[in-house]
């Protein structure tokens, strides 16, 4: 105690013994004040010293009241409570408490981590990785953690805790209340606890005043951007899972905006994302669409589908070929029936296959398979393909759609690219396909019927879909739209029209509700003679004259320039009846120097519509151009 304070305590004491007429209990008790009061002072001092560094958010606030920040108490949770943030709003306004303690990050060096910095190398992939899921997704350990001013999102995240303890599941999930039941973030987001296969799935409502999430928030990007600690300290994570509530009517701009942030810092973090991020207006949608939510996230955790994982990062980054607008490429080849006879083959194909030996076009084992399957592409059956296209991926994730939706109206996550065969006639300079998928002018293979494509189509489709809830960014709602596929792009490789039964797997198609737009090469006229009702078919115009032809799409027929023109005339007469569309894919050098010839060809083609694209330089395809 210093002399000022102890003069002080003197003089009142003094004081008070004249005031009362000097009597000696009164002296006592000033005596005895004197003699205590250092000792509650003491402990003061000590509190002093426990307290956080200094950080940069916290000039302006209170400080954080530690005295009891180191005993533990037993939540209703059985979580571990230590330091408390402000329950109300109210509360949270005034006073701007931090919820959690900060406590300086022990560091680890790591070696690896140190080099990759250094050299700031991308340890991830640009291409897709698939990672499957060795230990079921339900046999993990499932923490669901909420913060809540409030109420909703305490609410919502107890009928998900309620939702996975009803299927009496391996573990048993545990509810994690952010604001009560945590005291060092570090425990839970740097290093995890002592449980495997672990799973977060956290329930964020959004505020655009302090809460106590803002703190949290902080701490997920400084840890992001701590380059003392391992990149990606949540990769140890099985996965995790966001669903923020908010308000879209009052705050347009900042709707979920921190369940959003959460999101991309988990993935940031090396979390990988099993569910996408879902966005609940609580204002105008409510406990249904989180209950909606819910259903989606159990019933995808029951299916235990491998999630495509990419950060965001090289997702960005990620130079895919604009799909679904190509036709040919180059490999076997070989000529058993020529394609013309290809209408009698149909009928005996099956007779056929009894009776001599018709192989199939791609077999399991085969080299094309391998290759496909790699570039993405689910092989159905044995002559049929699926792929899921970057703007479908692009569409999922709130972003654009391709020039369709503009155009048509049609909306990219809800349409399949696919082709029933994946063989074609020409080598198109311009074609990304590598040499992958077999040509050839005649179908020499067994037929897969029509049921069977389209039913493997989807599942392959849908499956791929699946894959995307770990991509940043997919949207709950469209994610679940997606499982709807109300248009399909016949226009993947090979050519749709090679396929015997090309007709019936159109018809199948509209009778599901889903539009065909089906794009051929102007090589089969007998084939498009028969062709029936499509929403939009395509004729690819790859080069105006017969010469240029020959350079562009390097056809297999020699009466190449005469099967196009036949095309065109069955184009204006007998396909008249249905929407034509001429596409035209310009390549600089190749087919671009006359345009009246195109100009007749439309003459005689009579299309409804001309589609005009251009061509990039991307180094992949076999003449050195992709089409964007
Ligand atoms: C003061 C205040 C600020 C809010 N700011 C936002 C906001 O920026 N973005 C948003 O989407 N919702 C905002 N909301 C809406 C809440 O996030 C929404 O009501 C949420 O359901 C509350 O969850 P809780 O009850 O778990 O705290 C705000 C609500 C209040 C009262
Ligand atoms: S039509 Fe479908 S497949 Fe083709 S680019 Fe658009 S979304 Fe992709």
């Amino acid at each position: 105690m210093s002399s000022i304070t102890t003069t002080a305590v003197f003089a009142i004491a003094a004081l008070i013994y004249l005031l009362s007429g000097g009597r000696w209990s009164i002296a006592l008790l000033g005596l005895t004040l004197f003699l205590i009061l250092p000792n509650i002072s003491t402990p003061q001092s000590e509190h002093k010293e426990l307290k956080p560094s200094k950080d940069h958010k916290s000039e302006n606030k209170q400080e954080i009241d530690f005295t009891n920040t180191f005993k533990e108490q037993k939540t209703t949770t059985g979580a571990v409570l230590l330091n408390r943030p402000p329950k109300s709003l109210s509360e949270s306004k005034s006073k701007t408490l931090k919820p959690f303690k900060r406590l300086p990050k022990v560091v680890k060096a790591n070696k690896e981590s140190i080099l990759r910095k250094k050299a700031n190398t991308k340890t991830r992939s640009v291409s897709p990785v698939y990672t499957s899921n060795a230990t079921p997704l339900l046999d993990s350990n499932f923490l669901i953690f909420y913060s809540s001013l409030t109420g909703a999102s305490e609410r919502s995240a107890k009928k998900i805790h309620e939702s996975l303890v009803e299927l009496d599941l391996k573990n048993k999930p545990q509810l994690i209340n952010m604001d009560d039941d945590i005291d060092d973030l570090d425990n839970y987001f740097i290093q995890t606890p002592d449980l495997p296969n672990l799973v977060y799935i956290m329930v964020l409502p959004s505020y655009d005043t302090d809460s106590p999430l803002d703190y949290f928030l902080e701490f997920l990007d400084d840890t992001a951007n701590d380059f003392r600690i391992d990149k990606y300290p949540l990769r140890k994570l099985t996965g995790f899972s966001v669903l923020g509530l908010g308000d879209t009517e009052s705050w347009p701009n900042k709707f979920c905006y921190q369940a959003k942030m959460t999101d991309r810092l988990m993935g940031k973090l090396g979390a990988r994302r099993i569910f996408p991020l879902g966005e609940v207006c609580m204002k105008s949608e409510g406990d249904s669409k989180v209950e909606e939510w819910n259903k989606m996230l159990i019933e995808t955790l029951k299916d235990n589908e491998p999630i495509m994982f990419e950060d965001q990062e090289s997702y960005e980054n990620e130079e895919e070929e604009e799909a679904g607008e190509g036709d040919s490429n180059l490999s076997d080849e070989g000529t058993l029936v020529d394609v013309e006879d290809m209408g009698k083959m149909i009928s005996d194909s099956k007779t056929e296959s009894t009776t001599r030996d018709v192989k199939k076009m791609v077999t399991k084992d085969s080299p094309t398979y391998k290759s496909l399957t790699k570039q993405g592409y689910t092989v159905v059956g044995s002559h049929s393909g699926v792929k899921i296209c970057r703007w479908t991926k692009s569409a999922l994730r709130g972003r654009g759609s391709c020039y369709k939706f503009a155009f048509y109206g049609i909306r990219s996550h809800l349409c399949m690219e696919a082709t029933p065969s994946l063989s074609c006639s020409n080598k198109c300079v311009f074609c990304w396909r590598h040499g992958t998928n077999p040509v050839g002018t005649t179908w020499r293979w067994e037929v897969d019927e029509p049921e069977v494509i389209l039913e493997g189509a989807l599942e392959g489709h849908y499956k791929k879909i699946k894959q995307m809830r770990g991509v940043p960014g997919v949207s709950a709602d469209r994610f679940n739209e997606a499982f709807t596929v109300r248009h399909c792009a016949l226009s993947l490789v090979g050519e749709p029209i090679f396929y015997p039964h090309i007709n019936k797997f159109l018809q199948m198609l509209h009778a599901k509700h889903i539009s065909s737009f089906l794009v051929c090469n102007a090589q089969h006229p007998d084939q498009l003679r028969a062709l029936n009702k499509v929403t939009q078919l395509y004729v690819s115009i790859d080069a105006p004259t017969k010469e240029e032809l020959k350079v562009v799409d390097r056809p297999l027929f020699r009466d190449y320039w005469e099967r196009l023109n036949s095309c065109l005339d069955i184009l204006r007469t007998v396909q008249s009846h249905q929407r034509t569309v001429f596409r035209l894919t310009l390549v600089k050098g190749f087919n671009m120097s006359d345009a009246k010839s195109y100009a007749d060809l439309v003459a005689k083609g009579l299309p409804s519509l001309i589609e005009i694209k251009g061509a990039t330089f991307c180094g992949s395809s076999s003449g050195g151009w992709n089409m964007a």
